[in-house]
């Protein structure tokens, strides 16, 4: 991790930008303004995906992970300073004990206007016992991930994972009035023909589907070729099936849709490899000892815990967030090739939330 030095001038990279003389804006020195926060709230779960974690993870102290008192803070610091969208993930992030009491503190940024999605992506294994809480505390759409609708598979894949339970978490929040999208990772040879079924599942139930390239995150010896399957093909082999319709339809996030005019629901790509979508970003990660990354892709970070526990003024907090924006990068070196040299970004997926 860098070491932060804060020297920030405000406006120095974004003066010509209008977005930027908004009061409280992030704007990156690429013109992108930062209006998205990704919080892992836990680097648990329930789960053990293999394109996620290694079978033995070693996890965090608990002594070392933010409060969520002081997540709360961390967020609220972001809301002010432009933040419209803010999504919980983890590891899992309902496995995190007392969640719901920092959904609830949050949802009052809804409920102010100051904030316009309070959100989370979730394995769904909690979601039976959450999806009510979760509707009255304001949360509108959620995304479940969801890479298989056989049971084996789904076992094989996420390691400890029950279908059974996802798919009751499923009903329980379309009952609650959640809207959902379904998120799968592509991956090449175990869900390939499965695709879709699972369009077909989701879009039968009112529900988006978006399919995810993997990307190479993890030890250096998870390697990720034997998994990666290029969403390019998938497409290719979709539209043999079925009429595929681009649109314009934009959440906030790097999906790119299209209509299924057969099925009459929305399916999402996301392509980091492919296609990749750096030059749109809009978001930052927090994880749950307040550190931030500025890229998915990348090792840089900014320790929030320090300037957070320095003072009960937010001021300095807001000074050292702004020279970390200061140090985004423009995009990711994501490489998938076991010839390549170039190491994957080291940390799991699971650190900072996907
Ligand atoms: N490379 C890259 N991948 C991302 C980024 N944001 C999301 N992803 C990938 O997309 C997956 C799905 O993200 P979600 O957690 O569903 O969030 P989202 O795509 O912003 O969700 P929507 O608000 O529904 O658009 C993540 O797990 C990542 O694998 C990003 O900034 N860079
Ligand atoms: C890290 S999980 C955290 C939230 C929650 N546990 C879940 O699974 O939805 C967030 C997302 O990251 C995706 N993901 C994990 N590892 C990935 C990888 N190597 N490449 C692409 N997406 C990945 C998962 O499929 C999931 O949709
Ligand atoms: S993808 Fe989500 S559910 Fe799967 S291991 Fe990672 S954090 Fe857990
Ligand atoms: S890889 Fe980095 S720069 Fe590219 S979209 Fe993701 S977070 Fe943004």
């Amino acid at each position: 991790m860098k070491e932060i030095t804060v020297d920030y001038k405000p406006g120095l990279f974004s003066a010509a930008d209008p977005i930027a003389q908004q009061a409280g804006s992030m704007i990156d020195p690429f013109g992108r303004a930062v209006t998205y926060l990704r919080v892992s709230v836990t680097d648990r779960c329930d789960f053990r995906c293999t394109y996620c974690m290694a079978e033995n993870m070693t996890f965090l102290p608990k002594k070392d992970l933010l409060t969520l008192e002081e997540l709360d803070r961390l967020c609220s610091a972001f809301i002010a300073k432009g933040v419209r969208k803010l999504r919980l993930t983890g590891g899992e992030p309902l496995v995190r004990k007392n969640i719901m009491f920092l959904i609830r503190s949050l949802s009052r940024h809804l409920q102010s206007g100051a904030l316009e999605e309070l959100t989370l992506t979730t394995n769904g294994s909690q979601l039976a016992r959450y999806a009510t809480e979760l509707a009255e505390a304001g949360v509108k759409r959620i995304n479940v991930s969801l890479d298989t609708l056989d049971k084996e598979k789904f076992h094989t894949v996420t390691r400890w994972g029950d279908l059974d339970r996802v798919l009751d978490g499923i009903d329980a929040a379309l009952a609650a009035g959640i809207k959902i999208k379904i998120n799968a990772v592509a991956l090449k040879g175990f869900n390939e023909a499965e695709i879709p079924q699972l369009l077909r599942f989701a879009h039968a139930r009112a529900m988006d589907l978006t399919l995810i390239e993997t990307m190479p995150m993890g030890e250096i010896d998870e390697d990720r070729t034997d998994q990666y399957l290029p969403l390019s093909r998938v497409r290719q082999t979709l539209s043999e099936q079925f009429t595929l319709t681009d649109l314009d339809y934009k959440t906030g996030g790097p999906a790119r849709y299209v209509k299924v005019e057969e099925t009459g629901g929305k399916l999402g790509f996301i392509t980091p490899m492919t296609h990749n979508f750096c030059e749109s970003c809009n978001r930052v990660r927090l994880t749950c000892t307040g550190t931030l990354y500025m890229c998915l892709g990348q090792d840089d970070a900014a320790d929030l815990r320090t300037a957070l526990r320095a003072s009960d003024d937010n001021a300095y907090l807001s000074t050292v967030i702004d020279e970390a924006i200061t140090r985004k990068p423009k995009g990711h070196d994501f490489i998938i090739d076991r010839t390549s040299q170039r190491p994957a970004v080291a940390r799991h997926m699971s650190v900072t939330g996907g």
